[in-house]
């Protein structure tokens, strides 16, 4: 198994090749474009100062009133023209271009998402990665991974617009320029400082902004919609909302502050540059060194200098922001599968039984000290119908995700037909394995596509029918005026239809049936089914399992009678194994749940011989 080495920064160099690489690979023109901004606004600045200058001198010189429309006219013209091109390639790359190429890292990361492995994508660290991939790509185009590419270029812009304007000040007076870059330096390095304050609390920050989704998310949630009118929690989601968003607030306050200062320091800062310019350029033009159009076309560039600086420190700032949104996100998209993806084991037959063996499996969640499972052994035979019963929260879950491979032991190991899962191509070794489990995730699409998976082309719809049909979910199905495609998901799709939860469940077994595995595991498959669709489901259960090793659990200890074997969880441990009538004679927890459970439907004659 490969480790995770994560660097703290992959380097704005690095960073910088990879924006650069995949943008020239999306939309090459997104790599030129911004450039063109480079000459024409450097000298929309230029001749701005030179305007005043330019206007200045010929009323001070008198000169004839042509020549003076002449020279405005051209400069007037020029600036147009160069302004215009400006402002087209802004909107060339923010309105347009940054949009677009926002959504296709968008949908890459998306992508890296749904393709993550399990254990990792449901781990805190994974969902705090995941989050900061998220806000490294949110919709403030301006700030987020995405500007890093235009906001470098613009500082390339502001350093050769700083270089043309100095080498006007060079004429002026050089230590005019040192002090004016004292003044920027001393404010740079304080925002500077700011930047990787913000930066390094940006984990702490990240896990609060991921509570605060959560229970935010939670109120638009269909799924818990009905809990949260019946219970009346809407104060109670709202109190705990509340005191995350304190918590992002008290961050917000800190940083306001932090920027409140900054900006005070910057005032001071233009205020001390302003007020020296002017009694400098005043003491020589009064001492007859300077005309009063070289007066405005040094003020100008003086101002004009302190802007450039101004906008490098911001544009220093807006990518050294970037340059940490490119790293989360880099961070997300470098995640190294620990699972293997490349050539795996050679996979058994899928149309033959498999065998399950767990040697000595334990298991503990990532931060938690106590162990879920511990020591487990269990053989589960070719074709064997195994079930697996125990108290809420034994660990049957966490055993049969452990068998999918969705997460990994701790120790022990677990096999397959003799072969260690971890052998495995990931992606390969889920195609042996076919689940219902109790959480419904149905697409905007039609009924065959959903039993499926697939586009309709590429549907058998022979076994379909099949598989609605053992599901029991084939006549409800052909009631409907589209049959099979009828859209699912009425929210979302024209004339959808919704199901109940037991016809959902019938949905998933369908579903299950359909993709026929070697290991069909069923987690609670008739906790929705009402008693006549529960005892169809009973009397098939031999056919549904036919070639097939299968996992069953459940809480209704009857049901478990149609399997071959019976485990029983407790304490960490398999206590009980053995048939229905094995468990019922050792009289152990097994018969004790069962007799709880079965004392309700027992006749008066059989509570008398009990
Ligand atoms: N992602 C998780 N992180 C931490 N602990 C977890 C996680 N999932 C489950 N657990 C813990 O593991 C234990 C076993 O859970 P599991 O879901 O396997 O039990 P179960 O036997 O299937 O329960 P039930 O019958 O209620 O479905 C529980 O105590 C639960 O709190």
């Amino acid at each position: 198994m490969k480790k995770n080495d994560e660097k703290n920064t992959h380097g704005f160099l690095s960073n910088l090749i990879f924006m650069i690489r995949e943008q020239w690979n999306f939309e090459k023109k997104g790599v030129i474009i911004p450039f063109i901004r480079i000459p024409s606004d450097i000298a929309v600045a230029l001749l701005g100062v030179l305007l005043t200058k330019v206007v200045l001198d010929a009323i001070t010189k008198s000169i004839p009133a042509y020549e003076f429309l002449e020279q405005i006219g051209l400069l007037t013209i020029l600036l147009m023209i160069l302004s215009y091109v400006s402002y087209y390639t802004e909107q060339n790359i923010y309105m347009n271009s940054v949009k677009i190429w926002n959504l296709h890292f968008y949908l890459k990361k998306d992508w890296k998402i749904v393709d993550m492995d399990y254990p990792l994508f449901a781990s805190p660290a994974g969902k705090t990665k995941i989050m900061k991939s998220h806000q490294a790509l949110n919709r403030n185009i301006y700030v987020n991974m995405v500007s890093f590419y235009p906001h470098f270029v613009e500082l390339v812009k502001n350093l050769f617009g700083l270089f043309s304007f100095c080498a006007v000040l060079v004429f002026l007076n050089p230590i005019i320029i040192l002090l004016l870059i004292l003044s920027y330096v001393i404010h740079g390095l304080v925002v500077l400082y700011i930047e990787k304050w913000e930066h390094k609390t940006k984990d702490e920050r990240a896990i609060i902004d991921r509570k605060l989704d959560y229970a935010v998310h939670c109120t638009s949630d269909s799924s818990v919609a009905k809990d949260i009118r019946l219970y009346n929690m809407k104060s109670w989601i709202n109190t705990i909302a509340q005191i995350f968003l304190n918590e992002k607030l008290s961050w917000q306050n800190k940083i306001a502050s932090k920027h409140f200062l900054q900006s005070l320091l910057e005032t001071l800062l233009i205020f001390l540059r302003n007020f020296g310019a002017y009694i400098y350029l005043i003491w020589k033009v009064m001492k007859g060194e300077m005309t009063i159009g070289d007066f405005a076309l040094y003020f100008g560039v003086i101002t004009g200098f302190g802007q450039w600086l101004e906008q490098i420190i911001q544009r220093l700032r807006k990518l050294s922001t970037a340059n940490h949104k490119v790293d989360d996100y880099r961070y997300l998209m470098d995640t190294e599968d620990m699972m293997r993806r490349n050539k795996g084991a050679l996979l058994p037959r899928l149309d033959e039984p498999i065998e399950i063996v767990l040697e000595n499996v334990s298991f503990k969640y990532v931060g938690n000290d106590d162990f879920i499972l511990e020591k487990i052994n269990l053989k589960i035979h070719k074709g064997e119908r195994l079930a697996i019963v125990g108290s809420n929260g034994a660990g049957k879950t966490t055993l049969v995700n452990l068998i999918c491979g969705l997460i990994e032991p701790v120790s022990g190991r677990i096999l397959l037909n003799g072969t260690n899962i971890n052998e495995f191509n990931r992606d390969e070794y889920y195609a042996l394995i076919t689940a219902v489990f109790q959480k419904v995730c149905l697409l905007p699409a039609s009924i065959a596509k959903n039993i499926a998976l697939r586009c309709d082309n590429e549907i058998d719809w022979g076994r379909l029918c099949e598989s609605a049909e053992d599901a029991g979910i084939k006549g409800k199905i052909e009631s409907l005026p589209d049959g099979f495609n009828t859209n699912l998901v009425p929210s979302v799709t024209e004339n959808g239809v919704a199901f109940s939860g037991g016809e959902n469940q019938k949905l998933l077994l369908a579903r299950a049936l359909y993709k026929d595995a070697p290991l069909l595991i069923l987690d609670e498959p008739t906790a929705a089914l009402d008693p006549i669709a529960e005892n169809e489901m009973y009397l098939k259960y031999d056919d549904l399992t036919k070639n097939k090793t299968s996992i069953y659990i459940s809480h209704r200890l009857s049901s478990t009678q149609f399997c071959d074997r019976i485990i029983y969880l407790d304490n960490k441990k398999i206590v009980e194994t053995g048939t229905h009538d094995e468990l019922m004679t050792l009289g152990g927890k097994y018969r004790q749940v069962y007799d709880v459970q079965s004392q309700y439907y027992r006749s008066d004659e059989e509570e008398k011989a009990v």
